[in-house]
């Protein structure tokens, strides 16, 4: 067994973690870190406990630490669900002591030598992890998985980019409320409502997107350089972020069954390595026209499965079709777990 920390652990990710990792056959929780409001305290006295599952009765007390190194020298590696105003400071300081982070924060994302990691999708971009030199050894370095949006849209639009090639997309989000964190929007903004605009988000969709469809050559990444225009709204969900979205391919496929087909025989890279989080089907394509939807899909396959509805040729570009997974699952804690099941079976992490 790999002990792990959590940085973050007492935040809407954070808790996200500490739950999905009950019973991991690879990965215990060894320690927990969060601000020094929350330091000191036990567990359960600092978290506001949001899941809908009994808090582990061996976390309630679990001291919870600063966000230090030298707090976290028992751990293996951590994962971090740290808010982004503090993460780039210490997610450093982490990989500097030689301690490996697995994060959730935006703030290295666009770092050109850390990778920005769907295994499913880049699973070579972990080779980026040598080229980088937060630590004279090396053993510290730091992975992050994508922005909620730019997961589910890398993995519909993947089999697309391999199969036809991608010119320009248009998507409009329906994002969760979950992924503003708690206690995130105020409820008079958001119940019955739509809000039109989430700061801070649209600019990360293109690049996210780019960076994560481009291909390793040596210890850099070449980028493809398709345009994306992305509208992000929040809507009334609790989890599962949807996205629309509109693609002009360079090769458009002839038909819809041509279109299908780039999905069904799209080859996942880590399929057959046993990772413990991976979706027994990645896909998930609904022929049912009023699916997907939130709140009867977001939790299939443990929330790690990509939804995919309303598949078809569009009247304005190519393609048209509506994506959906889990925010805090597939988004976020979920896939910096399959992350770290990936980085450990290529033995970056032992
Ligand atoms: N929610 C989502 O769907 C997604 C979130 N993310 C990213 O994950 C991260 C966490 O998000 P979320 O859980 O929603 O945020 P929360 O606000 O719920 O949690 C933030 C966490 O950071 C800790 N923290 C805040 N300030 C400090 C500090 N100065 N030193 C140490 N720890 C600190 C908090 O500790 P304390 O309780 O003590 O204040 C808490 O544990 C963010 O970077 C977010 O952008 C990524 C993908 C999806
Ligand atoms: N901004 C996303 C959640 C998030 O934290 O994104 P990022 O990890 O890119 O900061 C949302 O509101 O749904």
């Amino acid at each position: 067994m790999m002990k792990v920390g959590i940085l973050g652990a007492t935040g809407a990710v954070g808790q996200k973690f500490i739950r999905l990792l009950q019973g991991h056959p690879w990965f215990e929780i060894e320690a927990l870190g969060a601000s020094e409001r929350s330091a000191g305290k036990k567990y359960k006295d600092a978290a506001n406990w949001i899941e809908d599952v009994v808090l582990p009765e061996h976390i309630k007390d679990t001291i919870v630490k600063n966000c230090e190194p030298g707090e976290f020298s028992n751990v293996d590696f951590v994962f971090s669900g740290l808010d982004s105003s503090v993460a780039g400071d210490i997610e450093k300081a982490f990989a500097e002591a030689g301690i490996p982070v697995i994060s959730n924060a935006k703030n290295y994302r666009q770092d050109p030598t850390v990778p920005l990691l769907i295994p499913e999708i880049n699973p070579d971009h972990t080779d980026l992890i040598k080229t980088q030199s937060f630590s004279k050894d090396g053993k510290g370095w730091i992975v992050t998985n994508p922005n909620c949006v730019a997961v589910p849209l890398s993995l519909a639009l993947k089999p697309l980019f391999d199969s036809f090639g991608i010119e320009a997309l248009i998507l409009t989000t329906m994002q969760a409320v979950s992924g503003a964190g708690y206690p995130g929007v105020a409820s008079l903004d958001i119940l019955g409502n739509v809000v039109p605009f989430i700061s801070g988000e649209e600019p990360k969709v293109g690049p996210e997107t780019r960076k994560l469809l481009s291909t390793l050559n040596e210890d850099s990444l070449s980028l493809p350089d398709f345009d994306v225009q992305a509208t992000a709204t929040r809507v009334p969900s609790i989890n599962g972020h949807m996205i629309s979205a509109t693609v002009k391919l360079e090769n458009p496929p002839a038909d819809l069954e041509e279109l299908k087909k780039a999905y069904q025989n799209y080859r996942n890279p880590v399929a057959e390595l046993g990772l413990p989080f991976s979706p027994k089907a990645l896909y998930n394509l609904h022929d049912n026209e009023y699916y997907p939807q939130p709140r009867l899909h977001a939790d299939w396959e443990n929330g790690m499965q990509l939804h995919l509805g309303r598949l078809r040729k569009a009247d304005v570009f190519d393609v048209s079709f509506v994506a959906m997974a889990h925010n805090t699952i597939r988004g976020a804690a979920g896939g910096a777990i399959l992350n770290a099941e990936l980085l450990t079976k290529k033995g970056y992490l032992k």
